[in-house]
């Protein structure tokens, strides 16, 4: 346990931070901004994705000027890596989605499976409208679908394996009050 806190110590030591916590903040006071200018008229149904997505949820859905109904549900495929597989529901959500606005509010779309399957998964269920908000896009060309973007994105980062703010470090660091790229990757 000593180790595995000496090597988390470590890694946030050498970590270069690549967004700070003001600029975080700001970026998630526009995103609410414009969900608010957007949504604020359509009674949408907010689905957190945990785990990732706890913090961006939790700091946006204060600043939301109108009625959300808040669910979650837990769909994971990186588990302890740094590399992406095959996406695991580890909890679906039971809530009614026929015919409503679905905002999908998630830490980060990297290659975008995942915001694509839980998005397919809404519209399967009846959803008249899917939207997605995220607070980090990472810039690179392996998205999985051409040109891929969320409705609604925070900050733009480069393609390095970040964590801070929701992403995690071998399930650490989500508390982490900024986006940190961990050294060498
Ligand atoms: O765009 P993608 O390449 O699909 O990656 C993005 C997903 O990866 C992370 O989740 P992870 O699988 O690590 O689960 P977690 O949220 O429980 O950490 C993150 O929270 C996103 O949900
Ligand atoms: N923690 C973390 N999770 C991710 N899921 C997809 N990309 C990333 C990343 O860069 N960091």
């Amino acid at each position: 346990m000593t180790d595995t806190v000496d090597e988390l110590n470590q890694v946030m030591a050498e970590a270069d931070c690549l967004v700070d916590e003001n600029r975080v903040h700001s970026a998630i006071r526009t995103m609410a901004a414009d969900i608010t200018e957007r949504l604020r008229e359509t009674n949408p149904l907010l689905l957190c994705v945990m785990n990732g997505g706890l913090i961006l949820t939790g700091q946006l859905l204060p600043m939301l000027k109108f009625p959300v109904q808040a669910e979650y549900l837990h769909a994971t495929r990186y588990r302890q890596e740094t590399t992406g597989g095959i996406l695991e529901w580890k909890l679906r959500p039971e809530v009614d989605m026929n015919g409503r606005t679905i905002i999908i509010v998630d830490d980060i779309l990297d290659e975008g499976t995942t915001l694509c399957a839980i998005a397919d998964y809404c519209k399967a269920h009846g959803a008249a409208e899917v939207l997605t908000a995220v607070l980090v896009d990472k810039q690179h060309d392996r998205k999985a679908r051409p040109g891929l973007k969320a409705d609604f994105t925070g900050l733009t980062v480069e393609d390095r394996f970040l964590f801070g703010f929701g992403m995690d470090y071998k399930g650490y660091w989500r508390n982490a009050p900024g986006i940190y790229a961990v050294k060498g990757l």
